[in-house]
């Protein structure tokens, strides 16, 4: 199979109710794809699909033999009472060489916080040694559930130039979750929306032009609010249903 990952109709539980239905899926190496949606929506759930975290409870979901994955999650905390160097936390849970730390944090823009105690970094600081902890893997594929919650804007808009470097160096494909419209279009090849099922998907370009992204989600920035207002029912009394893909493709 020449695409890194391959879902085929499938339902995802979260708890014990489903929090995504239907979805298809693939993702091909190297491209960048933005998965955006609601609060609620399915997104991690989609993320934790793919790494084998949340039940399949229909349909399939395929990876490619011998795919790596490296995965930077939301919000991860770490107890600010825990002395620990950011070398170390990237040692943990598995023993590490200092060689591959180190090569891992010059990746990640991090070289200068090996020594740093993990409780005193900033939140970009962290970002990007958590970053470094998800290339330890070398992945294949890289996946970003919101990975600048908390940033400010150019620390924002740093870490996802650190994202698009770090594939032009290494090839890897990037799969993240991000409410950060003006990125999403600027950087992503495709894009997907959910809404418990994916409520429309495709290239940026064809997205942000499209009558029914525009009258779901607004156009330019103020689209990321629209997207955590969006209540969708799949009954749009101000605006068309946005239940079909944008584009004809090729789910394959
Ligand atoms: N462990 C769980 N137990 C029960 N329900 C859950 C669990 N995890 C998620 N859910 C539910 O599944 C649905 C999808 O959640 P998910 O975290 O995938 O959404 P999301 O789009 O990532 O949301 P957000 O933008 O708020 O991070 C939500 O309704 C959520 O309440």
């Amino acid at each position: 199979m020449s695409n890194l990952i391959e879902a085929r109709d499938i339902t995802v539980r979260a708890g014990t109710t489903p929090a995504l239905r239907n979805v298809d899926f693939y993702i091909a190496p190297g491209e960048i794809v933005t998965v955006v949606g609601p609060n609620g929506s399915g997104k991690t759930s989609l993320l934790r699909a793919i790494t084998g975290a949340a039940d399949i409870t229909s349909g399939s979901l395929k990876r490619r033999d011998g795919l790596r994955i490296g995965y930077v999650p939301q919000n991860l905390r770490i107890d600010p009472s825990l002395p620990m160097t950011a070398a170390r936390f990237l040692s943990l849970p598995k023993r590490r060489s200092l060689t591959d730390i180190r090569t891992a944090l010059a990746s990640a823009g991090a070289e200068k916080l090996e020594k740093r105690q993990i409780a005193d970094l900033s939140g970009g600081q962290f970002q990007r040694v958590v970053l470094a902890r998800a290339l330890l893997e070398k992945p294949d594929l890289l996946m970003l559930d919101e990975p600048t919650t908390g940033l400010d804007q150019p620390g924002s808009a740093a870490f996802y130039r650190r994202i698009e470097s770090l594939r032009e160096e290494t090839n890897c494909a990037i799969l993240m979750v991000s409410h950060e419209l003006h990125v999403v279009m600027a950087s992503s090849d495709r894009v997907i929306c959910l809404n418990g099922h994916v409520c429309c998907h495709g290239t940026p370009d064809i997205v942000a032009s499209a009558p029914e992204y525009r009258a779901l989600f607004g156009s330019g920035t103020q689209g990321a609010l629209a997207l955590y207002r969006h209540q969708h029912d799949h009954s749009h009394p101000h605006g068309p249903d946005c239940n079909h893909p944008l584009e004809e493709t090729d789910n394959a």
